[in-house]
């Protein structure tokens, strides 16, 4: 079991004052929520969580260990990332692609086990991209390319995941099917940290919630005490109109409502 740590983390934003300085753990079995409007530093703090981009300060931990004093191997042993973008410059199979996450546990000549592939296509079925192993990957469907970016993290059996707007791309029934495979790697012990937009999958997903305003500034707490219609209006500079269905609170842009009127 793995716990992600950020210690006065101020991520490095070109030109922008350092804000509030990031301290929170991400627990084994907790999902926390990065919320905050395009160009807040979302991405930019899930990349400096992950080491692949220094901060400007402070330092992020796995378990008791400085990111700067593992290697890439070894976090990449623990932690997987799904990125907002990817570049599929040299497109491989469908099963070439997700077997990327056994790579960390493999040496440079090794050749991929049983196992390996077992994993492999166990992670392509929960994603629901079974039988689809030897398509191209250049011929996938932007939804199905999103799954399998998610399948490939899957495959890397991490016990600390990072996802970058997982939901992008998917429609209603992927959304939902994504988020209940994030929420049972949860509920098996991994620490989960996503990017989300949308502010009513981050309430029925998200245990924790980071709200990131374009100044650097910042707070964090339990999803129920941050999801405070004025809060969110500051984040977003858009009036809401929230309600509740079935015991969850859930938000609409009232700038909607008006234009239809
Ligand atoms: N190398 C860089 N040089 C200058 N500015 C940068 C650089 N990298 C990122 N930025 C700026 O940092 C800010 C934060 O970018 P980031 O991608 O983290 O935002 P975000 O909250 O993820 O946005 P979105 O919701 O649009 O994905 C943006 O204004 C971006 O233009």
């Amino acid at each position: 079991m793995t716990t992600l740590r950020a210690e006065d983390v101020v991520i490095d934003i070109p030109g922008r004052a350092p804000g509030t300085p990031l301290s929170f753990s991400v627990t084994p079995g907790e999902i926390w929520g990065i919320l905050g409007p395009n160009g807040a530093g979302k991405t930019t703090l899930l990349h400096t969580l992950s080491g692949l981009r220094p901060p400007r300060s402070g330092d992020v931990h796995l378990n008791q260990r400085s990111l700067t004093k593992l290697r890439r191997r070894q976090i990449a042993q623990q932690l997987a990332m799904v990125f907002q973008e990817r570049n599929d410059g040299f497109p491989g199979t469908v099963l070439e692609t997700v077997m990327i996450g056994r790579h960390p546990f493999l040496s440079p000549w090794d050749v991929e086990t049983v196992e390996d592939l077992d994993l492999a296509q166990q992670a392509l079925h929960e994603v629901e991209l079974a039988g689809m192993e030897h398509r191209l990957v250049n011929t996938l469907s932007g939804g199905e390319r999103q799954r399998l970016a998610i399948a490939t993290a899957l495959c890397q059996t991490p016990q600390v995941l990072l996802a970058d707007e997982p939901s992008n791309h998917l429609d209603l029934h992927h959304q939902v099917k994504v988020m209940d495979i994030l929420r049972q790697q949860a509920a098996n012990g991994c620490a989960i940290v996503l990017c989300l937009h949308d502010l009513n999958l981050a309430a029925r997903c998200c245990d924790k919630l980071l709200l990131l305003y374009p100044s650097g500034e910042a707070c964090w707490g339990d999803a129920a005490t941050m999801l405070v219609p004025n809060a969110l209006e500051k984040l977003y500079n858009t009036p809401l109109i929230a309600a509740e269905v079935d015991g969850q609170p859930v938000f609409l842009p009232r700038d909607i409502n008006t234009l239809t009127k």
